[in-house]
């Protein structure tokens, strides 16, 4: 721990438990990539692609990050994947994301990417790869940061979009290292999760872990469908298990980690109101539950925000928020050493804040 966290824990007296979030070493699983863009790059991409709808001016672009619907949100998304067109504006991107999670004292975090979103759109495949790899080393050695891949699939482009995600997660020639997970993302409705069996299978195959969005706008259908044909190890988000009890049961009993994003699914009017949120269920329930922010800016949050949203939601104290933060490092694809180290700091930052 930076002996500034550890001043900070030590000499605070300040019991406000948003100041212990801020300092409290966090892992993140559910974090997207274009997603995560802040409105300071957005705009510094827009203002170098004038065609672009994207406002330039970063207030202009809080009200553009407001959303009627979830089709409306991946309209808006894909937008701002339209300004990444560079291997340069890859690198940026992805380095800011770093220093952004690395503020919020995030030590490790796995983020989802769409390679063939990016790919189609001109960005040369073995470049691409280099600008996240280039950045993702540049972030360990100057925050610390630990960053990991998912590389998920964008489902209503259907399965030549699961053909070229898969090629690029499995191909050994341009697989990057930090390559850990496979998922699939974009909207639900309509695109059922079965199709991409085989391409689950072939990533799997290759060693790479299955974390599908699911139950995000449709029910637990598509959750049961993600563990038993795409061999799901953790559900992105999985909202509508809470109307299953046999399959909040079954995520129990399995220890299968849900990646809940409260405001985000009040942005995509996924939940209505945060009060309505299911997470008390899931806990009620015994699932191993995650906070994450999804698309933090265009969702006006951070982490620490989500944070600070479910230890309201759930009534937590300083030691609850830190079983939280542990059971994202318990359902992350860190390595056993890495674990521990995580671990060990959520520990000792706990304690230091607790000890009067
Ligand atoms: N909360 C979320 N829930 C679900 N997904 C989310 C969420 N947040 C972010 N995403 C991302 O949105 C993208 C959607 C991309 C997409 O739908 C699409 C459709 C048709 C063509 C193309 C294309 O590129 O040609 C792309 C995915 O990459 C996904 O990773
Ligand atoms: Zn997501």
């Amino acid at each position: 721990m930076s002996p500034a966290v550890a001043d900070t824990a030590a000499a605070s007296g300040s019991r406000d438990l948003h100041a212990f979030i801020a300092g409290l070493p966090k892992a993140e699983l559910h974090v997207h990539h274009v997603g995560s863009a802040s409105p300071r790059i957005v705009s510094e991409l827009a203002a170098r692609h004038p065609d672009s709808q994207v406002p330039t001016d970063p207030e202009a672009l809080a009200d553009y990050f407001s959303f009627t619907d979830f089709a409306h949100f991946i309209q808006v998304y894909l937008s701002v994947v339209d300004l990444i067109r560079t291997p340069e504006d890859v690198r940026l991107l992805t380095f800011e994301v770093a220093r952004d999670l690395a503020r919020q004292q995030v030590r490790y975090a796995e983020l989802t990417i769409t390679p063939y979103s990016s790919t189609r759109r001109g960005v040369e495949e073995r470049a691409f790869m280099d600008a996240i790899e280039d950045a993702r080393k540049a972030a360990e050695a100057e925050f610390g940061t630990v960053l990991r891949w998912c590389f998920d699939i964008p489902g209503e482009a259907g399965l030549v979009s699961a053909e070229e995600t898969v090629r690029l997660a499995t191909d050994d020639r341009l697989r990057p290292e930090g390559l850990v997970s496979f998922g699939l993302g974009g909207p639900e409705v309509g695109v059922p999760r079965p199709q991409f069996k085989p391409y689950f299978d072939r990533a799997i195959a290759a060693g790479l872990h299955s974390v599908p969005h699911a139950g995000e706008t449709t029910g637990p259908e598509t959750i049961w469908d993600a563990l038993n044909e795409l061999r799901a190890e953790r559900i992105g988000h999985g909202t509508s298990a809470a109307r299953d009890p046999k399959l909040l049961a079954h995520l129990a009993e399995r220890r299968i980690a849900l990646e809940v994003c409260p405001t985000s699914n009040i942005a995509t009017r996924a939940v209505r109101t945060l009060d309505e949120h299911p997470i008390k269920e899931f806990v009620r329930a015994g699932v191993l539950v995650t906070v994450n922010s999804d698309d933090p800016p265009m969702f006006g949050t951070d982490l620490n925000t989500e944070y600070a949203v479910a230890a309201r939601l759930l009534d937590l104290d300083e030691q609850g928020v830190a079983a939280l933060a542990k059971n994202a490092v318990e359902a992350s694809f860190l390595d056993e050493p890495g674990k521990a180290r995580v671990n060990a700091e959520i520990d000792t930052y706990t304690s230091a804040w607790l000890t009067p």
